[in-house]
């Protein structure tokens, strides 16, 4: 413990002070709010001398034990006997004891509940202790007290169900948190109920247990309930939409939970929990993306055009293949190494902090994304869009000056946050910002297998994959894409196929061979259209998480849950 800390926690107002026993020594214990900081050895039975203890072994993050404490309840019986190195000693017997919950962190940006065990003289020295920590505690209104739960039982290796009784039911009730479960009984169910039945003022947050898709749900449930309850119209594509109100949740599932990889670092459900139980917050941009005045969709990881649409579109078709047809889609699409033609504008977010180049990581409590936020506040208003005239490269409209670029290109992806999973630890944009209202744009222009094949694999190593002529990047607040053939609507036929029609489809040579275009991939889905207008919306949803926190290499974790999906092939 750094000195200046532990005077710190000595200048925290005392709540309670006891002397309590721990295992077989007597310990002074002392309760700063709800901070069980630290404990004095008064006395010990080998004589030791005095010592001062914390319950976190994790001396960086000390200042945080003020939120840390899980629970605390009463504990009616210990083992006579305690284990402590190998050898067995009589505890002292103390008839009255209480368990107190924490977190701790461990390995890999996890986090685990622990409980330590006092020993009370008497019966209203224990109750004193539990009533006055868990009253501390319920005065924490940055805490949720009543969730609302949605599990997709289909997620993943359909293990949703089974990880939220056994591994995070037991630890909300640990917290008095209670808890309305819904389990899913077909797609968009969840999207619906939020958007329609769900009294949102009876609930402080709500809770999906699922990967991306399940979260893209509660996401498009939640901000177009709050736009019709606030008669915010979704359709005009520059209006400024409403932030939601209640936080979100993500239990890990899923098959690539790329979302809660980036704004926890780990894909650990217990982890997940705690962070709600915490009541972490962390803020997140929300892109909207419309054709003409129709909304489409909400996208707040990957837009991806091209490359990225095409092996979706391609491995939708091959269902029937399992995880492995995004390999498969993925080689064959590269193979084909078809290109694009079309216009893209973009309002470049010049006033911001960052590049998406700087080397700087979005991490907890990001100065870039708390400067954008202050930005995209004083931009925020009804801002006329004028796409660019033909044969200009700038435009200058209410909201700045818009860049006009016309070509061929391989690729064109929109990465909202670095999108960083196991098969690209980096991500595609290894420094986009989770909350700075904006997203970082990458046009890989036409160019030959072999440079677009090096290009790749810059996203499974350390080397810059922006670092090549054809590619450039840069952080915008908005962007339009017309095709070149714009008349054309994609209406993809993503049927399931057998037989000889599979076969048939193995052997195409492109998925869109025949349209000339390609489809957006919006966070896993496929667009309907190619034409689109998309805005960034700053800090539209808030999570229960705190962003990646420093300390450990987020670029060399493993994961504990990875299930044959290629991140690197799908959004
Ligand atoms: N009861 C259900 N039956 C069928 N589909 C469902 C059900 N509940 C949700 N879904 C849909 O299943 C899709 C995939 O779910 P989810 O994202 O949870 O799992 P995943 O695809 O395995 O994980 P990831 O998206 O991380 O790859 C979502 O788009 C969601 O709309």
């Amino acid at each position: 413990m750094l000195i200046s800390e532990f005077f710190i926690m000595v200048n925290q107002p005392t709540l309670l002070s006891s002397q309590l026993f721990y295992e077989n020594r007597v310990v002074e214990v002392t309760l700063n709010r709800v901070m069980l900081g630290f404990w004095k050895e008064i006395e010990t039975r080998r004589k030791r001398s005095a010592s001062f203890n914390c319950i976190s072994k994790d001396a960086d993050h000390h200042f945080l034990l003020v939120s840390e404490i899980v629970g605390a309840r009463e504990t009616e019986e210990e083992d006579q006997t305690n284990k402590d190195g190998g050898r067995k000693h009589k505890v002292l017997l103390y008839p009255y004891a209480f368990t107190v919950s924490y977190t701790e962190r461990t390995k890999h940006h996890c986090w685990r509940c622990k409980d330590i065990i006092f020993h009370c003289l008497d019966e209203a020295q224990r109750q004193q202790w539990v009533q006055t920590i868990n009253n501390q505690l319920s005065l924490l209104s940055i805490r949720p007290k009543r969730l609302l739960v949605y599990i997709n039982p289909y997620s993943g290796k359909q293990r949703g169900k089974w990880i939220y009784e056994q591994r995070v039911a037991p630890l909300f009730s640990r917290a008095s948190i209670s808890t309305d479960v819904i389990v899913t009984e077909s797609a968009n169910h969840a999207r619906d109920h939020l958007k329609t039945e769900v009294d949102l003022k009876q609930c402080d947050g709500v809770v999906c247990v699922g990967g991306d898709g399940m979260f893209s749900e509660v996401v498009h449930g939640l901000v177009s309930r709050t736009q019709s309850d606030s008669r915010v119209d979704q359709n005009q594509p520059n209006q400024d939409l409403v932030p939601c109100a209640l936080r979100i949740g993500i239990i890990p599932a899923g098959s690539t939970d790329c979302i809660c990889y980036s704004t926890t670092g780990t894909n650990d459900p217990v982890t997940s929990a705690l962070h709600i139980i915490m009541g972490d917050s962390q803020p997140m941009d929300v892109c909207s993306v419309h054709h003409n005045n129709t909304f489409l969709r909400y996208s707040v990881s990957l837009l991806g055009y091209g490359f990225y649409g095409d092996v979706l579109t391609d491995s939708e078709r091959k269902r029937w293949m399992g995880p492995s047809r995004y390999d498969f889609s993925g080689l064959k699409t590269f193979l084909t190494h078809q290109y694009y033609e079309g216009t893209v504008a973009f309002l470049p977010a010049e006033d911001n902090l960052g590049n998406p180049r700087d080397k700087i990581k979005c991490r907890t409590g990001c100065h870039i994304c708390e400067q954008g936020a202050n930005n995209a506040h004083l931009l925020s208003g009804d801002h006329v869009h004028k796409m660019a005239e033909e044969n200009s490269d700038k435009e200058t409209s209410g909201d700045g000056v818009w860049r006009v670029i016309r070509g061929k290109f391989l690729a064109i992806n929109a990465a909202s946050m670095s999108c960083a999973c196991p098969r690209s630890p980096r991500g595609l944009s290894p420094y986009a910002h989770l909350a700075d209202g904006t997203t970082d744009l990458i046009l890989v222009r036409k160019a030959s297998r072999l440079d677009f094949l090096r290009h790749l694999i810059r996203h499974t190593n350390k080397d810059d994959q922006f670092d090549m002529s054809f590619v450039e990047v840069h952080r915008v607040r908005r962007f339009r894409f017309v095709p070149k053939h714009s008349s054309v609507i994609s209406e993809v036929d993503l049927s399931e196929t057998s037989g000889k029609k599979i076969c048939n489809q193995v052997c195409t040579a492109h998925p869109n061979d025949d349209t000339g275009h390609s489809n957006w991939n919006c966070d896993g889905e496929i667009l309907p259209h190619a034409d689109i207008q998309v805005s960034v919306h700053c800090q539209l949803i808030r999570l229960f998480a705190r962003g990646v926190e420093r300390g450990t290499t987020f670029d060399t974790y493993t994961c504990s849950v990875i299930e044959g999906s290629s991140l690197s092939w799908q959004a």
